[in-house]
């Protein structure tokens, strides 16, 4: 027995859209095909109109038969039904595949281009690998709904109301007989659509859960195997993997079901009428060539009801997909943010202020109920020179950043650059101004060069050099087998290259404003010294803002912040501040012991 359902821990279920939304956004990718739709639907048509007729002429050709008339014309009819039909099929096969892999491919770029322009506080409670099974795998699913399971239902109807009409024509009686079969197959389908899409849904949620917990393993997977938890996160992966499979079990046995209850149905129809229709001939009520014509169509029915239950099945599952990839296009953009969007762009070469930065009594809270990360910020960064961000863990610091960045935008307060409000700046505008080091995850899939440039792709090999110069790596760079070229994984480098690659790209920027969120990793001596070059050459000429976590960073920089819960508990120099905020000097103390063989001077003796 299997166990009752329950949605994936760590995921939040997909919130059970009604069918109206599913069909309008499966529509929504259908509808900029809707002419190669309409012309499959129309060729369907005259496939299935070319089948109902084929009975007809057959009835025709067998009575002609019996009056030895000439079948000259019935028999060509008949070939060319055939021969038409055949045709036909084919190149509605060839049509709408084709259409279906368009659709899939507009889907994915679509959900792509959507992903990455979502805020990033969106897809915060999302894991990549969720996201990631949702664009390769629950496409494929809206495929056929989106294309062949249209013209299929449609034909199956069609084909369906028309081979009764013509049934209707040949005798009633037996036509009362097919009905009250097919009431009760349609009936007991409907039972069992309901289910086969739940089903099928939950199969999908498990398998997006697995994408999500494998990808975030593999990333952790130095820490999963330290603490020896392989098997248990194989065991957690697979449950996912066996959920499931329990799911996509019960709905194959569904659809088992819903297969024998037509084909039975069908068989139970085609005997009824055998039975009614030969007692009927013996009354000398029908001819055995109308009872044949009549045998045939309900032959013929078989195809009509397969195509409506295959295509049932499939816009099922095709819904179930929706929802998933519904839910990403739900997701907000940056462009959707209220304010995201600028009147003009601000021309470069405005700014007047000598500072660059200014937050003005900023408040920020992620949630309603949540405390405030930032309550009431008030700070100013120079056009030149470095500004240290420094406090305790959950003080705000990485909050203030993604404020810069217009990740995230404040409740209340005013951020200004150059003296105009951010309301002003285009995003693009207002992040060519910044470059940014982020803290965990610096490098993006590429090479080397690629990494380099990635911020400004117009940059030669000896921007480049240059900056690889100042970061203290153009002679491991140098020693590589593949040089620029060489494609960086997360273990072709160590955590301090990695860092000194992404400010080496900040610097290749060579914006007037960097934003470093420094490693809290220990880097080496060489490291850090890098990294306080390429902080030292970048204030020089504009702004740089760190959140400091190392002492020399602390030391050398010319402004200091200091944040406790969400407010600034203090700005100066380090030796101000080391004389006047207890805090601080903890803080100092705290890094002091980090670093012992970096502590200077200055600070024992402050
Ligand atoms: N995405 C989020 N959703 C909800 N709360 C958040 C989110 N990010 C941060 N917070 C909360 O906001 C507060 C400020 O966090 P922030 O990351 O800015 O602190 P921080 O000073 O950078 O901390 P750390 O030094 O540990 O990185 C913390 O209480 C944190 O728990």
């Amino acid at each position: 027995m299997s166990a009752p359902y329950s949605p994936p821990a760590e995921d939040r279920p997909t919130p059970d859209l009604p069918t109206r939304d599913k069909v309008r956004l499966l529509w929504n990718y259908a509808r900029p095909h809707k002419r190669i739709l309409i012309v499959g639907l129309l060729l369907g048509l005259l496939g299935t109109a070319a089948e109902l007729v084929t009975p007809l002429v057959t009835k025709q050709v067998l009575d002609g038969l019996e009056v030895d008339a000439s079948l000259r014309g019935p028999v060509t009819l008949l070939a060319v039904l055939l021969v038409a039909g055949a045709v036909i099929g084919l190149v509605q096969a060839i049509l709408l595949g084709t259409l279906a892999e368009r659709i899939i491919l507009a889907a994915r770029t679509g959900m792509v281009r959507h992903l990455l322009r979502t805020k990033v506080t969106e897809l915060g409670t999302r894991s990549a690998g969720e996201m990631v099974t949702r664009v390769t795998s629950d496409t494929m699913l809206i495929r056929e709904a989106t294309t062949s399971s249209i013209v299929n239902a449609v034909n199956g109807a069609v084909g369906l109301v028309g081979a009764l009409v013509l049934m209707a024509y040949l005798d009633l009686v037996l036509l009362a007989t097919t009905l009250g079969v097919i009431v009760l197959v349609g009936i007991l389908a409907a039972l069992l659509m309901p289910r086969l899409a739940k089903a099928q849904q939950e199969a999908q949620e498990e398998i997006g859960a697995l994408g999500g917990r494998l990808e975030g393993v593999l990333r952790a997977l130095r820490t999963v195997k330290a603490a020896r938890a392989e098997a248990r996160e194989t065991r957690r992966i697979s449950g996912h993997a066996e959920r499931s499979a329990e799911r996509s079990i019960r709905a194959v046995r569904i659809e088992a079901w819903a297969w024998t209850i037509t084909g039975g149905g069908i068989n139970l129809a085609i005997m009824l009428i055998l039975g009614v229709g030969a007692y009927r001939v013996a009354a000398g009520d029908m001819t055995v060539t109308t009872l044949v014509a009549f045998l045939l169509y309900a032959f013929q029915l078989m195809m009509p009801v397969m195509l409506l239950t295959m295509s049932m099945t499939a816009i099922q599952s095709g819904l179930a997909a929706a929802a998933r990839i519904g839910e990403i296009d739900a997701m907000l953009t940056e462009q959707d943010a209220p304010g995201a969007t600028a009147a003009a762009a601000v021309p470069r070469g405005a700014a007047t202020t000598t500072t660059t930065l200014e937050l003005r009594d900023v408040r920020f809270r992620y949630s309603p109920e949540s405390a405030p990360a930032l309550d009431g910020v008030s700070l100013s960064i120079p056009r030149h020179g470095h500004t240290a961000i420094v406090g305790p863990s959950g003080a705000g610091k990485t909050t203030v950043f993604s404020l810069l960045l217009k990740f995230l935008q404040p409740q209340q307060g005013e951020i200004l650059l150059d003296g105009r409000p951010f309301a002003d700046w285009t995003l693009a505008d207002l992040r060519s101004r910044i470059a940014y080091v982020e803290q965990d995850t610096p490098l993006v899939p590429g090479t080397l060069r690629e990494n380099l440039g990635y911020a400004n792709p117009g940059a030669t090999d000896d921007d480049l050099w240059a900056a690889l110069g100042t970061v203290r790596l153009a002679d491991r760079v140098r020693g590589l087998e593949r040089g620029l070229d060489t494609e960086l994984s997360p273990t072709t480098m160590s955590g301090g290259e990695r860092q000194r690659v992404a400010l080496a790209r900040a610097l290749v920027r060579d914006a007037e404003l960097l934003l470093l969120d420094e490693a809290t990793a220990q880097l080496d001596g060489l490291s850090e010294a890098a990294v306080a070059e390429g902080i030292r050459r970048q204030a020089a000429t504009g702004a740089v803002v760190t959140i400091a976590h190392r002492l020399s960073t602390v030391i050398d920089a010319d402004q200091i912040v200091l944040l406790e819960a969400g407010r600034v508990r203090a700005v100066g120099t380090h030796e101000e501040l080391l004389g006047a905020d207890e805090l601080y000097r903890e803080l100092v103390a705290a890094l002091r012991i980090a670093t012992p063989d970096r502590a200077p001077d200055a600070v024992t003796t402050a």
